[in-house]
């Protein structure tokens, strides 16, 4: 972008760590490639990521040619945790994100900086209608995978028929694969508690006009067939992924919005440094996921019982009598891990994971296989993918599995353990594994199909940026 006018992007994210992280890297990305990037969120989960990593509000981070400043807006709001507090007083979080970014707007407009693009993901749909006031372009940083947008697309558009109260477990006959009833994300089925998640990413999709653009962290080669499908849609998705992968922002891996930070990730790479090559099991289950207490001891009995080694990031530990001494030596249990570092270490052999779908991306674009034990909303998705699609995974449990009256019991734990550990079935996912990881490593190297993609979404914003 050298010689041309620099074009400035300002992220706005819902303050979800979820949200947080494919926006970050997407930021990190365009950044890397001359533009000007803002990043923004509420003050409240700003500060949660300033306690977490090195970073400085409004202080301009050199990359590539061009920069990242964080940037973040008072919600007023006072102590408590970000991401429920946004749910709880959205209509504050609205308001003062309206002023702050038509503040911004008006700052960079005076300074003959005009802003050229918005970028904000799904629970924030405010932000494009800011973005629509002041005549400025708005893309969607889509969250999850390809095939969670396609189903939440045909659920909102109603091109399929989904499962209502009358017809609770009917099939999802998405024109690229049937998900049974319990495979759909969730929060649009009739029974689920959170039917307001649902509704809120339900009310973007019917809106999609209001975005230019919809940018999905995965990558054409994963998900051809539901890529190929949404080509069909108005509103042109791109994908872009896997974003960490991307070579352009290895230079900024310290450039974090974590919400959580290990005591020392230099003692975990060491740890598994002396573990034999593939032979550590890792486990997390992500940000949000918190099984009851009687899960918690079924997985660290299936863990003795199996007797492998394991990483288990863990926020609060309470385990059972005897476990952690049991097993000390070949297990080890931290608050937070530098979970793409564990990932991508030799040691690790497989990953037990919530499929939240920047870990599930993590785990596919370093060749891990997986122990999938979805909980809610788009992992129930993931994990089908994961398992029948990807060929990568061994499903825990069924669906929505984790429950207090519906527990995994540690027989199943241990068995699911060696079955994607040791054997034929672990070889196969291995093979499958590696495969997906050079195809991620292709997608976002110079040339790939994400890489292009990206290049063609700035092309996009100058197009749109010429025409004002
Ligand atoms: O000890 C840890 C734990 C997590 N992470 C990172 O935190 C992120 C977690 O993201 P994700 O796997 O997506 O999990 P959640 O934050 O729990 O996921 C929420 O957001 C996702 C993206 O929208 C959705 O797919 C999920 O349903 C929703 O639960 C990943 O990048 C991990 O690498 C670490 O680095 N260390």
């Amino acid at each position: 972008m050298r010689g041309e006018v620099p074009i400035h992007i300002l992220l706005v994210s819902f303050p979800a760590q979820g949200h947080i992280t494919p926006l970050l890297r997407l930021g990190k990305c365009l950044a890397a490639k001359g533009a000007s990037v803002i990043f923004s969120t509420t003050e409240k989960a700003g500060k949660t990521m300033q306690t977490s990593n090195s970073i400085t509000d409004k202080l301009a981070i050199p990359i590539g040619d061009g920069s990242l400043t964080f940037h973040f807006f008072d919600e007023g709001l006072l102590d408590g945790d970000a991401t429920r507090t946004a749910f709880e007083h959205s209509a504050q979080v609205e308001l003062a994100g309206t002023n702050f970014i038509s503040e911004m707007i008006k700052n960079h407009a005076d300074s003959n900086n005009p802003i050229s693009c918005i970028i904000t993901n799904p629970f924030f749909a405010w932000v494009s209608d800011v973005a629509a006031q002041h005549d400025i372009p708005c893309a969607l940083s889509w969250i999850h995978s390809s095939a969670v947008f396609a189903a939440y697309y045909n659920y909102a558009h109603k091109l399929v028929p989904f499962p209502t109260v009358e017809e609770p477990y009917i099939d999802v006959e998405l024109p690229f694969v049937v998900l049974k009833y319990d495979e759909i994300p969730d929060f649009i089925h009739p029974f689920n508690q959170y039917l307001f998640l649902g509704d809120l990413t339900i009310k973007q999709m019917k809106d999609m006009s209001k975005v230019f653009c919809v940018l999905v962290d995965t990558c054409e080669e994963l998900e051809s067939d539901i890529i190929d499908y949404l080509s069909n849609i108005p509103i042109p998705v791109r994908s872009i992924g896997p974003l960490f992968r991307n070579p352009i922002i290895k230079q900024v891996s310290n450039v974090r919005g974590d919400f959580g930070k290990s005591d020392d990730d230099s003692a975990i790479i060491e740890w598994l440094n002396t573990k034999p090559k593939g032979s550590v099991v890792y486990i997390s289950f992500g940000t949000v996921v918190d099984h009851p207490q009687e899960q918690v001891n079924e997985i660290a009995y299936g863990l003795l019982e199996a007797k492998v080694s394991f990483l288990w990031a863990k926020k609060n530990h309470v385990f059972p009598d005897g476990f952690l001494e049991e097993t000390s030596g070949r297990g080890r249990v931290v608050k937070w891990s530098p979970q793409e570092q564990v990932l991508a270490h030799p040691s690790t052999a497989c990953y037990m994971t919530h499929c939240g779908w920047n870990s599930t991306m993590e785990a596919i674009a370093l060749g891990v296989p997986v122990l999938a034990f979805p909980s809610f909303g788009d992992h129930l998705t993931n994990a089908k993918f994961l398992v029948d699609v990807f060929g990568v995974g061994v499903k825990m449990g069924s669906n929505g599995a984790g429950s207090a009256s519906n527990l995994v019991t540690r027989d199943e734990v241990s068995k699911c353990l060696l079955e994607v550990t040791t054997g034929e079935k672990a070889e196969k996912l291995k093979k499958n594994a590696i495969k997906w990881k050079k195809v991620a490593e292709d997608a976002v190297a110079v040339g790939g199909s994400s890489e292009r993609n990206l290049d063609a979404f700035i092309e996009d914003i100058k197009k749109y940026q010429n025409l004002n």
